[in-house]
């Protein structure tokens, strides 16, 4: 067996080195993301060759600048500007105090699938979704005399599309206040990206349908008690509800912010306290409303022998997805907890906009 890295591997680098400023290459293309990049990257990555900013559709719609490539738009780095342009297309916290002044240059002509993966990549290592890139000739030798991570269209797009391969790396008693017979287990990503939690309380029976839940990691909301949102109750309510009955499974799913990190829905809750509501800043940060990827649950609840389960939730799309990646819902269970002042109107919209049941 090779002792070097496969391809899976090399993705995980990829993101760690995204994470941590450095380049990496994307089949032909040299990529930085653009919240890492420090301003002695950006004269090394200029040196190369006429560099662009990929930033996804989202985004580009707000800096009212046009997304030929469909989801995402390439824009010309013009010849004058810094790290801090860089910054304020890739993120709008001063928007509205210091708005970016184009006509931003969007490329029509080339291929974007590249621009694409990177943008894949750097939202995976939970980052603002805007790369710098440039185009190097001999990608392959490139990496290698720089010693930079590189990987292949196929690679990122394959590894990017199946991230439900998961493995229990063990399990042990907890117990907890709403029921003793507690165990959680810890369940390891074959991608290296973040572990996910179980919470199984009770011997729930495998043949029958399981009352679960797939809570969404909210560190403000879980641990904080936040009253910006409702995650703390229902995490709460959910737990409460299978002690008293004696047997359920919380999954408890680190996919924080709706899949975009800790770091952007802080970055979300400051455009939030600009006016902006819960699904527009995740738009005016590039991101979808809701980037989390559901079929790693089902892909947990299979690996434990569930296939069917009555759904604590509010949310018709997790039902959905269930269904469409082979759970049976058999019957939903409401969590209506949790309402405050603070957040009437994140609920409000919510039900607006992304069709959640009150
Ligand atoms: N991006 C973003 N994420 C948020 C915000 N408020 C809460 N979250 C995250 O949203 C996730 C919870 O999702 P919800 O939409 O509340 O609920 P749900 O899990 O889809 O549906 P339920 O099963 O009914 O709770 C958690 O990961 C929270 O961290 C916000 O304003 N912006
Ligand atoms: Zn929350």
């Amino acid at each position: 067996m090779p002792l070097g890295p496969d391809s899976t591997e090399r993705i995980a680098r990829a993101r760690g080195d995204l994470r941590m400023g450095v380049p990496v290459v994307v089949d032909g293309l040299l990529v930085a993301a653009a919240e890492t990049l420090t301003p002695a990257r950006l004269s090394a990555l200029r040196e190369l060759g006429p560099a662009v900013l990929a930033i996804t559709a989202r985004r580009a719609v707000t800096l009212k600048a046009r997304p030929y490539d469909g989801d995402i738009a390439r824009l010309r780095l013009p010849a004058d500007v810094g790290p801090d342009w860089v910054r304020s297309v890739a993120e709008p916290a001063d928007d509205l105090s210091h708005p970016l002044l184009g006509p931003f240059v969007t490329l029509r002509e080339g291929d974007a699938a590249a621009h694409r993966a990177a943008i894949g990549l750097v939202k995976s290592a939970r980052l603002l979704p805007a790369v710098l890139a440039v185009e190097v000739p001999g990608a392959v030798a490139f990496a290698m005399a720089h010693g930079l991570t590189r990987v292949t269209l196929a690679e990122a797009a394959a590894a990017l599309a199946d991230a439900t391969t998961l493995s229990e790396v063990v399990s042990a008693r907890v117990p907890l206040a709403v029921s003793r017979a507690t165990r959680l287990h810890v369940f390891r990503p074959a991608d290296g990206s973040e572990e996910h939690y179980v919470v199984e309380i009770g011997s729930p029976p495998r043949a029958e349908p399981v009352l679960a839940r797939l809570h969404s990691a909210c560190f403000t909301g879980d641990l904080l008690g936040s009253l910006k949102c409702d995650c703390g109750a229902q995490l709460n309510a959910a737990l409460a509800q299978m002690g008293a009955e004696g047997a359920g499974v919380l999954l408890y799913l680190n996919q924080e912010g709706r899949g975009i990190g800790l770091a952007n829905k802080m970055r979300a809750y400051s455009l939030q306290d600009q006016g902006f509501d819960t699904v527009e800043a995740n738009h005016r940060l590039g991101f979808e409303d809701d980037e989390r990827d559901f079929r790693i649950g089902a892909a947990i609840l299979r690996e434990m022998g569930f296939l069917a389960v009555r759904l604590m939730t509010n949310n018709p799309a997790k039902i959905e997805m269930m269904r469409a990646n082979g759970i049976e819902v058999t019957g939903r269970v409401p969590l209506k907890v949790g309402h405050t002042a603070e957040n009437a109107r994140y609920l409000a919209t919510k039900a607006e906009k992304s069709g959640h049941l009150l």
